[in-house]
Formats: C-alpha cells, structure tokens, sequence
C-alpha cells in the first residue's frame, strides 16, 4: 500500500539530518516529517537521528511532549529506529553538560570516552562492531566497518544485557546498538556507513527485502585508519574560475593558477562528479574547501551550497565543507553570524565543517588573554552542534631555524635539514589561503584551538602542497602527539608508500590527498590494499 513506502522521520531541528533524508529516498522511500506528538503515535516506522548534545534534546522532547510520545510507542514495540543520540537518549541519563536526564527506557548511563585509555576523543571514524544478539538489520555487516562520530557512549551491563545487540572496542567495549522487538537503534551513522550502512536503513525499512546483491565480507577488527580525499579531501579545493562556474582546482603550494599565458585558475573538474566518483571508489570521507571563502560571503555563494545539496543526494560517507565561516557583514550591512554560515552548510548536507583563517584568529586571542569568551565561530558552532562536527584547518608554512631558542614558538628538529643545513623549524600559520603569515605556529595553534571546542585538526602543508614528495612527517608527529584529538595528515601525497609511512611514523588517524586522485594518478583502492599489506587497518 502507499503506507508501506512511508517512514516517518522525528526531526527536531538539530544538525544535519539532510543526510538521512538523502539515504531514505535513495532507497525510494518517503518521508513524513512528525509536527506534533500524535505524529508519532499515527506512525507505521519511525527514525530518530540523534545530531547535537543530549540535554537540549531532552529539552525539545519534554517541551514539546514528543518524549512522552515516544516513550509509548516505543513500549508498544512499534518499529523505531534511533541513531547516534537517537539511542543514547533511550537511557536513564547522560553525564554530558549533565547528568542530564533522559528517556529512561533502557537502564544505563551515558558518559563520555575515558581518554586515559589512549583513544583520542571524539571517536571519529570507521570501526568494527561486534554482533552479541541476532538483530536483523545487522545481517548484513559480516565484518565490515561502520562510521563513528562521537564523544559519549552507554556500556553494555547486566541490567541492560537484553536490549544489547553490538557492541564496539575503542578504549573499552560499548554498546554499538540495541535491539528489542521492533525496536532498534545504532550508535553509528548507517547513512554515512556507505553500502554497509544503506543495508541497514534497507533491512528497517523493509524487513521482508532480501539483499539482491550480497555485501562483500570484510575483515574489520578495529578503528580504521582513515584516508580522505580531498574534492579538496578526496577534498576539493574548489572555487569560481575566472568564468565564473565553480571547478575542482589543485595548487602547488597553494598556487592554483597554469603557469601560462592566460594564467587561469587549474580546472581539475566537476566538484559534484569528482565526489560521487571518489564515492564509488572507496573514499573513506570526502571535503570541499572553498579555498576563496575568506573572499567572498558563503551564503551568497549559492553554486557552493547547490555543490553540496546535489553531492550529498549521492556520496553516503561524511561530507566536510569549508571556507569562509566567520561572522560577516554584507554590503547592505546585514549581520549574519558564524553559526548562521555553518547552519546552512548542515543545513544543505554538510555532516562536518571545516574553519581556517577564523580560528587562527580565535588562537591568538585565546592565548592573549588565556580567557574562553565563547564568541569565536569556533565555540559557537562547537556548543551548537558538538564539537565532533567542527574540524580546524590549519595552513603553515615551515621556518627553518639554527637555534629553537631563535623564536618563541614550538620547534621540532627536522629529518632534511633546511637549505642552510639548519636542523630545527617551526610552522608559521598563515591566514586568508596561505597570503598572510601569522604571529603563531602550528603546534600552539593545535592546542588552542582544541581547548576551544575543535573536535578534528586538518593539517595542511603549504611547503609539501601538490609536491607529490610525501607528507611532512615531522609536522605531522609533532601535532599529533600535542593533541588528543583525531589529526588528518595533508598536502604532499604522491604514492601508496606515502600513506603508510605517515601512519606508521606518526599517530595520524586519517590521511588526505587530492592531486593525485584529481589527476587520476593513483586509484584510491591500491591506496587502501598497500595499506592492508603494510598490516595497517582500512575500510575495504
Ligand atoms: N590556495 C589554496 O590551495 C588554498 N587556499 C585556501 N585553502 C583552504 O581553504 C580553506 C579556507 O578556509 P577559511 O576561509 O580560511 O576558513 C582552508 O581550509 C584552507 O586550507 C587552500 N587549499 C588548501 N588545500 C590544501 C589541502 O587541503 C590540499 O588539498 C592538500 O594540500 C592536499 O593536496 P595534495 O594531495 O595535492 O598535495
């Protein structure tokens, strides 16, 4: 019947749900958005995609009477599906901002990664569960990996064993989904999860289908190293060429433009086809940086926004965007804030946004004053949304030196020594695309701006930008091992070898490329099985 290909979706407004959405009519199903409390009660399948913090929530569900609602229809084991908060707030409560409490439906208490376990805090990536109980929409994973985004999660004991279906290792073991009935929810993100992760929304949405195409096995033990392409991750570095339309392009050191007569900006492609393609062939995570954002306004940068809403319709892993998200007054002077800029961004697909040239400003008035003002588009968007949606990109250039005691700031010695045979650096930041160096380096930005609410640092290298040589290692390790944060490794990808010697040598979670991937030079698979041969964890 025309009720069968219905879901009904309970949307409270919180971060970007657009994925979803994306995912469901992928399958072909519909979507009836719940306006009111009875909207719940009339459903024939409910979603519950949890985005955001756990107590503002539970704020929306009991002013609105949604979490009454919820509650019996769930204790009537009607077919639900919670995902990522969507389940934790099926617990008694949450230690975030808390103990804050919730639906009380499954006994537990949600608290935050131990991070004195050594696991880097958010858990962000693609990890392996284990299956405890049979749970039909499970079926299909075997050992594949799903995608994490996280910082709190319920664990798994006796009072709780028989809702219990998965569970997850990072640090310790904690509950990856339950499963009672009709009743389901997930930690991780199925539609961000790729082929894995439609089969799951598949099997909830229509239990009698019968997979037509078996999902390859896998050999998902742990937390898989990353590897992003940059469409700028696969990341594309996109911006307007000098016609106007909006093209991939990719510098050598930042410099987009040919070195010929016309000297026009590098056009390396359709940012919407190059990320459905890197898709297809395996990207862990696609990015797009809008490299002349600190430019121009990205609200008024309608062809960027209409880039993501058409990409996300088809690339089911995370997609970052970046580029010019700061407070901005228009030419009319309107006042739009940072958080205005991001939620349009969420708002049009974004499941991560990417902020350079603003935080490094917010760093270096965090370090002058060693006060939290909570202004910065940094804290805003973090406070907002989590600060596992917020990544902070960080731009430098390398300053070799004779003497770390030459500058103030944090030096390392490096493997190459430099022209002069220095053996030190330090990595001045730069702002607004590489064209103006800053009064901070690279490590203080690092910690600054993680103390500040950054849940990711993308850490680029003007010097090893499009050089095909290799990442820079030494950058890479000292940053790495200054936060406790996931670190992406960027800029310098040239071969397979590169990707395992950064993640050998350094404790990188992810790596990204773009050059080599827009110029069709290294298939992104033989990226991922050199890795699987050097023994280190990928998702195959
Ligand atoms: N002229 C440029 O290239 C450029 N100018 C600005 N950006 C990026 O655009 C964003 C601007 O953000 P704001 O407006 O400062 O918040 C920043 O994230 C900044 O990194 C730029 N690109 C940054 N791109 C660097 C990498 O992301 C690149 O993709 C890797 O170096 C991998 O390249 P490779 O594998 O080819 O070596």
């Amino acid at each position: 019947t025309a009720d069968d290909s219905v879901v009904t979706l309970l949307d409270y407004g919180a971060g970007n749900v657009r994925s979803l959405r994306n995912a469901i009519r992928f399958l072909g199903f519909n979507i009836k958005d719940v306006q009111t409390p009875e909207d719940i009660l009339n459903a024939k399948r409910l979603i519950f995609p949890g985005v955001g913090a756990f107590a503002p929530a539970m704020d929306v569900l009991n002013k609105t009477g949604m979490g009454e609602a919820l509650c019996s229809y769930i204790e009537q084991d009607r077919p639900f599906l919670g995902i990522c908060l969507g389940l934790q707030l099926l617990f008694e409560s949450s230690e975030e901002n808390g103990p804050v409490k919730g639906l009380g439906l499954i006994p537990g208490i949600v608290g935050r990664f131990d991070s004195s376990n050594g696991v880097r805090v958010p858990h962000i990536g693609w990890n392996a569960i284990q299956i405890t109980r049979e749970s039909q929409i499970l079926d299909d994973i075997g050992r594949r990996h799903v995608y994490f985004v996280h910082s709190y999660r319920a664990m798994p004991f006796d009072d709780n064993t028989e809702w219990v279906s998965s569970t997850c290792n990072y640090g310790d073991n904690f509950i990856a989904s339950i499963r009672r009935g009709n009743v389901h929810a997930v930690q991780f993100h199925p539609e961000k999860s790729g082929d894995v992760g439609l089969s799951v929304l598949r099997r909830f949405l229509n239990p009698k289908s019968e997979m037509t195409k078996k999902l390859a096995q896998g050999k998902a033990s742990k937390l898989a190293k990353r590897h992003l392409e940059v469409q700028g991750h696969c990341l594309s570095d996109v911006r307007t060429n000098d016609k106007g339309d909006l093209v991939v392009t990719k510098g050598d050191q930042y410099d987009v433009r040919e070195h010929t007569k016309e000297n026009e900006v590098r056009n390396l492609g359709k940012p919407v086809d190059l990320a459905g393609q890197y898709y297809k062939d395996g990207a862990d995570e696609v990015s797009f940086l809008n490299i002349t954002g600190f430019r121009d306004f990205p609200l008024g940068d309608l062809p960027m926004l209409q880039v993501l809403r058409h990409a996300s319709e088809n690339v089911f892993v995370p997609l970052t965007v970046g580029g010019g998200i700061r407070d901005f007054t228009d030419a009319n002077g309107r006042y739009y804030s940072s958080l205005e800029v991001a939620a349009e961004y969420f708002r049009s697909g974004a499941d991560k946004i990417s902020i350079g040239s603003d935080a490094v400003y917010a760093a270096e008035e965090y370090l002058k004053t060693k006060v939290k003002s909570g202004k910065s588009s940094l804290e805003q968007i973090s406070r907002v949304y989590g600060n596992q949606a917020v990544v902070v990109s960080i731009d430098p250039r390398r300053v070799y030196l004779k003497d770390p005691k030459d500058v103030e700031f944090k030096s390392t010695r490096v493997t190459n020594p430099g022209p002069n045979g220095d053996q030190y650096a330090w990595y001045q930041c730069t702002v607004n695309g590489g064209r103006e160096g800053r009064p901070i380096g690279a490590y203080e930005l690092a910690k600054a701006v993680e103390e500040l609410g950054a849940g990711e640092i993308l850490l680029n290298c003007i010097d090893c930008d499009g050089q095909g040589k290799g990442f820079d290692i030494d950058l890479v390790k000292l940053i790495s091992d200054a936060v406790s944060i996931p670190v992406i490794a960027s800029s310098g990808a040239g071969a397979v070898e590169h990707f395992s010697e950064v993640f050998s040598k350094t404790n990188a979670s992810a790596a990204l490329a773009a050059g080599i991937f827009h110029r069709k030079e290294v298939p992104i698979q033989s990226v991922k099985e050199h890795l699987l041969q050097e023994g280190i964890e990928v998702r195959m």
